[in-house]
């Protein structure tokens, strides 16, 4: 009953599937100038509503109606493929997430600056002459990947190179099966989620063999910690990652260690935390080596703080480097994500505000790009690269808006964009002061379309130490 307006179709079931997939921006927009917002579609042979910039701050507030992982659920099934559903826990996801990573930035500060400069060393290099590297997403993954892996399992157990590799792969194995567009869905809804499935239910799950790495790796550490807190009682020193957080929940048991249980809820932070992540580099990276023109006042900025710390850089001068932060806001707007946080409709049914009415279960797509791109927020030229519009506004990269909604927003907004924008921060700091980077003809390169979402562009990057330093 007074449903959004459906968008007239042809073909039945198959409805705008098509349009949806090969010709997103056109065909939402097309859809909005004609039937305003809410409106309905039917995509992979169900009812879907589109919100855009009026009904995405309307529907990211009404979190009580609406959970994005019950869309996330049919698409990525974690919870048939790991033994603990990580569904069922999200708060404690968030909880940890919020207070054990964000929360403790500037406890890791040193350390992760230290796995930066491991990291650019082993996978750039020194550079004296131009480097050419390939898969740039590959390896902003892998720095990403040492970075998450010392805060989730400690200094010790990141040295291995094999557990590094196993969080950076771990997501890119599983989209292989994943993000193929759900077309079993046409006959069932449930069909897709099962045949998906069904290569780790007869035995092939490439989780399996990370898991196995990284209880490897996890193990010494555990059963030494627990030794040593036998030994040293009230005195034993708490390590600062969050394995050692998980080892003080009341559930942990010292005498039968679930290192199983240990595994998958480390596994679900690498699966929301590293390809985000890893992904965005990726995206700055090409930003900033396409775009000579802001390279002389980044550089300015960047070697400033570093003349003024003496190479000691802390959290606090960072935060200070606004052109840096701005430069980064604008790379995560122009991210091209067109549909960031498809929801579902958890109560009985959800109603607009302007009277229309969806049924619980309907997953309602937010067509993100039309606030990433507003016009009233961002100028009439919204879609240009304008990399210190924030400077002025003193607004960090990590800061949700209802036009900045790459981490979502509301209640559930990412609690890991504080620690993301950091990392972020980071590395392009120490590759401006390190490198010059370029493009291999100089331009910015275009990324791919998959669908609403995009990957970062497959060329090379050409890297060479700046003389200067
Ligand atoms: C640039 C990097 C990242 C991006 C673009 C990103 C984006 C997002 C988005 C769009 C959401 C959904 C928000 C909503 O429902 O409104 C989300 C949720 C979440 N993210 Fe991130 N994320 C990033 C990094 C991380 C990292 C590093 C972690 C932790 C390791 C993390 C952990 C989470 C968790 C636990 C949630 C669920 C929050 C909840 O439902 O309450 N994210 N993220």
């Amino acid at each position: 009953e007074n449903e959004p307006p459906l968008i007239p179709y042809t073909i039945p079931v198959i409805g705008h599937t098509f349009s949806y997939l090969f010709d997103t921006e056109n065909f939402i927009k097309k859809c909005l100038k004609e039937y305003g917002e809410p409106f309905n579609i039917i995509i992979f042979g169900k009812v879907t509503t589109v919100v855009a910039q009026k009904y995405i701050p309307e529907v990211t507030k009404a979190h009580e109606n609406f959970d994005s992982f019950e869309v996330l659920k049919e698409i990525v099934p974690l919870h048939l493929i790991l033994d603990y559903n990580p569904f069922d826990i999200i708060d404690f996801h968030a909880k940890t997430t919020r207070e054990q990573l964000s929360g403790k930035l500037s406890l890791y500060f040193d350390k992760m600056q230290n796995d930066i400069f491991y990291s650019l060393d082993k996978w750039i290099g020194e550079c004296n002459e131009p480097r050419s590297i390939k898969s740039i997403w590959n390896v902003c993954n892998h720095v990403t990947a040492k970075l998450i892996a010392n805060i989730c399992i400690g200094e010790e157990a990141s040295q291995h190179e094999d557990v590094v590799h196993s969080f950076a792969v771990l997501s890119h194995d599983m989209n292989r099966f994943f993000f193929l567009p759900p077309f079993l869905s046409f006959i069932h809804q449930k069909l897709h989620e099962f045949v998906i499935s069904l290569p780790f239910l007869i035995g092939f799950n490439p989780i399996a063999k990370h898991k196995k790495v990284l209880i490897n790796r996890m193990k010494p550490v555990v059963e030494n910690r627990i030794q040593q807190k036998k030994i040293l009682g009230d005195s034993y020193k708490q390590s600062d990652d969050i394995l050692e957080f998980y080892m003080s929940q009341p559930d942990f048991d010292p005498s039968n260690v679930n290192y199983n249980y240990l595994a998958d809820l480390l596994f679900f932070l690498i699966v929301v935390g590293i390809v985000t992540t890893g992904r965005s580099l990726a995206n700055l990276l090409f930003d900033y080596a396409g775009r000579p023109e802001y390279w002389d006042e980044l550089y300015e900025e960047a070697s400033t703080f570093n003349e003024e710390c003496n190479g000691k850089l802390t959290l606090n001068d960072i935060n200070k480097m606004i052109k840096l932060d701005s430069f980064i806001r604008e790379s995560l707007r122009h991210t091209g994500d067109m549909i960031i946080v498809p929801r579902a409709v958890t109560t009985d049914h959800y109603t607009f505000s302007n009277g229309y009415t969806v049924p619980k279960g309907r997953h309602v797509y937010d067509f993100s790009e039309d606030c990433l791109f507003s016009e009233s927020q961002y100028g009439p030229d919204s879609k240009s690269f304008k990399p210190f519009q924030f400077v002025s506004q003193n607004i960090s990269a990590s800061k949700v808006d209802r036009t900045y909604v790459i981490f979502g927003g509301g209640r559930h907004a990412c609690p890991g964009r504080f620690y993301a924008v950091l990392v972020l921060k980071l590395i392009l700091y120490h590759v401006i002061l390190k490198y010059h980077v370029r493009t291999e003809n100089g331009n910015m390169p275009k990324k791919s379309m998959v669908g609403p979402l995009t990957n970062p562009p497959e060329e090379s990057l050409i890297f060479e130490r700046r003389k200067e330093t």
